[in-house]
């Protein structure tokens, strides 16, 4: 029998709050073609949002959202929950400029009640919003879905120490799919897999549908019986337990039947926190999901049929690659050097290391903050610690970096990739404070790679940096195409480079702009303001040889770099100022992004939108000399 579609009927969850649990089941099957359809064309996250269909449609169905509060970790995982919130008719604009956000956003619907990105952090915030609702006499619930690789990181215990010990009512759903963004580490995620494969739960599986076909809905009686009915059916007390959280499950999560009771079980238990720990499969439903190494984590355009991705065919290696090769290249003679990544080995490239040298390779899980200290640890007792980390998950690490490198002067090496603007991911994942926070440090030496080639020197002027914390960034994709030296050399501490010399502008870039101030530069010349580019490589310690003689050989002084205010451009100002050079009437401007978090477009709109492309540099100079610039004027 031909089925009715039933999701064009649904454009919120209330619209479905009446189904039955076979149009419920047939919903999830709807919402899983629509959600594979619409990332075949915008590309993105696929295999976290596939694995929690069936509980998504659950939670939405049993909860009333939005006045309850669903909470999702990373975020990653909610396109399901976008379709059926009000942003079908958007789905397809997923992770474009102007579309809706890969993740969950307050500014974009009622129905995400805290934005994410980074992980771990939904426990803690479920248990602000139940605090607040106690503290104002209000009801409703608040329901956290954290993965089990997200609940690896240290603010997840941090969250769960503190609501253990409340009476709050909070809901947490561990969303246990035996896989982060590669196969899981840890001994949190051992304890996981021993749970869900013991007996207990191999035979609910199979005992679990008749059990809840039979079962009351909601089951009659006191809430007693109720909360006694739920976790009988499974398995007893656990580690959670310990930590003062009533535990239920595991709980197959593509069992509708039972999903849709254990949740109205809970939502009807007068309780202080309670964990469901539900089982799913990443990738579900959909075979080339399923069946890849990945479980198609993070996706580009793809062929529904085949599953094909459609790959763009790369004119040069990528940074990431780059780093992980040299870092490599170097630990086949120097067994000092060892590496770290937080739970993103195939991103930083650590696999690379990882696979030449297994031992030497650490992956800490989501762990940013232990993944610092660690490193401080191995390069207090002589190893050479390299920490992998995207300059924004560093940002979680702060503290350790201070407290625990920086100021024992330990020599940690920090690989930050993903400097600058990333494109589709967003604001959140945008390696905008990296200068400035490592900056303001006491003891740091910071590099950015304007070419692979200087990444390459990079890497090797890091491994023989002993003297103290040293870190250098790069951005994210195919790094320009130049050629790599057999046996780069370690760069001069504190030395930039020049690339072009002129007479009347200066542009002194930090990192990957380097490419759009040679451009500007050429525009200028023709234009008739002969510029010099230079390459400031350190902006600490800064080149103040170079910064003084550009100052006193030109007119004008551009800084640019891909960091916020507070950054590279500062220190130049700091310097210009110290020295005396700002009373002579120099022409300083300072390119930064922009004091305003940039929504996801493609890395090149991004950098436009901040103003920090070519054309924004001939603007800037013709400005500082207050003349007037047009458009046309470069055209010709
Ligand atoms: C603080 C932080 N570190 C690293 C990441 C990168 N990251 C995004 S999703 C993910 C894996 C999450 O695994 P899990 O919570 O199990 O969710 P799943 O993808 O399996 O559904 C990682 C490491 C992040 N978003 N935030
Ligand atoms: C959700 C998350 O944090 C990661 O999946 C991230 O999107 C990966 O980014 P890259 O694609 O730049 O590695
Ligand atoms: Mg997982």
């Amino acid at each position: 029998m031909v089925k009715t579609p039933l999701l064009d009927k649904v454009k919120y969850p209330a619209d479905m709050r009446g189904f039955s649990r076979e149009d419920l089941k047939q919903l999830a099957d709807e919402v899983r073609a629509e959600v594979i359809d619409a990332v075949s064309v915008t590309g993105g996250h696929l295999g976290a949002g596939l694995g929690v269909v069936e509980l998504t449609v659950a939670i939405h169905a049993v909860f009333d959202t939005p006045n309850d509060k669903l909470i999702w970790d990373v975020g990653h995982q909610c396109y399901p929950h976008k379709v059926l919130t009000g942003r079908r008719d958007r789905i397809r604009t997923l992770r474009k400029g102007g579309g809706l956000s890969g993740f969950t956003k307050r500014a974009e619907s009622e129905y995400d009640p805290f934005g994410a990105a980074h992980s771990s952090t939904s426990i803690s915030a479920g248990m602000g919003f139940a605090t607040a609702r106690d503290l104002s006499g209000k009801d409703g619930h608040v329901i956290s879905v954290i993965g089990d690789g997200s609940i690896t990181a240290g603010m997840a215990y941090e969250a769960m120490n503190n609501a253990g010990a409340t009476d709050s009512r909070q809901i947490v759903i561990l969303n246990d799919n035996d896989m982060s963004i590669a196969p899981p580490v840890g001994a949190m995620s051992h304890m996981l897999a021993k749970m869900i494969s013991s007996g207990g739960y191999q035979k609910m599986r199979g005992a679990g549908r008749a059990i809840v076909k039979d079962a009351p809905r909601p089951i009659k009686g006191t809430v007693r019986k109720a909360e006694e009915y739920t976790r009988g059916m499974f398995m007893g007390g656990t580690w959670f337990e310990e930590l003062g959280f009533y535990y239920v499950g595991p709980v197959d999560g593509h069992d509708m039947d039972a999903l849709l009771s254990v949740l109205e079980n809970v939502k009807n238990m007068k309780r202080g926190p309670t964990l469901i720990h539900v089982v799913t499969q990443k990738g579900k439903g959909y075979a080339p999901a399923e069946n890849s190494a990945d479980k198609y984590h993070g996706v580009s355009k793809f062929n529904v049929v085949t599953g094909e991705q459609s790959k763009s065919i790369p004119n040069a290696p990528s940074y990431t690659s780059v780093f992980g090769g040299q870092l490599a290249k170097h630990a086949e003679k120097d067994d000092k050097i060892v590496g770290i990544t937080a739970a993103m080995p195939g991103g930083t490239g650590m696999n690379i290391f990882g696979k030449a040298f297994p031992d030497r390779m650490f992956d800490v899980g989501i762990a940013e903050q232990h993944a610092v200290t660690f490193a401080a640890g191995l390069a207090a007792e002589g190893f050479r610690p390299f920490c992998a980390i995207y300059s924004t998950f560093l940002q979680r690490g702060y503290d350790q970096v201070v407290h625990d490198v920086a100021i024992q002067n330990l020599p940690v090496r920090f690989a930050m990739d993903r400097a600058g603007l990333v494109g589709a991911d967003g604001p959140t994942h945008a390696g905008a404070f990296d200068i400035a926070y490592l900056g303001c440090l006491p003891n740091f030496t910071l590099m950015a790679a304007a070419d692979e080639a200087d990444l390459a020197r990079m890497v090797a002027t890091a491994v023989i940096h002993d003297s103290g914390p040293i870190g250098f960034r790069y951005a994210r994709g195919e790094a320009t195409g130049i050629e790599i030296p057999e046996n780069p050399e370690p760069l001069e501490i504190g030395k930039g480079r020049i690339m072009k010399q002129g007479s009347r502008v200066a542009i002194l870039s930090y990192g990957t702009r380097l490419g759009e101030a040679m451009k500007a530069a050429e525009q200028l010349d023709v234009l008739g303001l002969s510029a010099t580019v230079a390459d400031a490589r350190f902006a600490k310690p800064l080149d103040k040889d170079l910064v003084r003689r550009l100052a006193d050989e030109h007119e004008v002084f551009i800084t640019i770099e891909e960091g916020s205010v507070g950054g590279f451009g500062a220190f130049v100002l700091h310097e210009l100022a110290d020295s005396g050079r700002l009373d002579k009437g120099l022409k300083v401007r300072t390119m930064t992004l922009p004091d305003t978090f940039i929504d996801q477009d493609t890395p090149e709109k991004m950098y436009e939108e901040a103003g920090l492309h070519a054309d924004a540099i001939v603007e800037t100079v013709f400005k500082a000399l207050g003349q007037e610039f047009n458009a046309q004027m470069n055209l010709a």
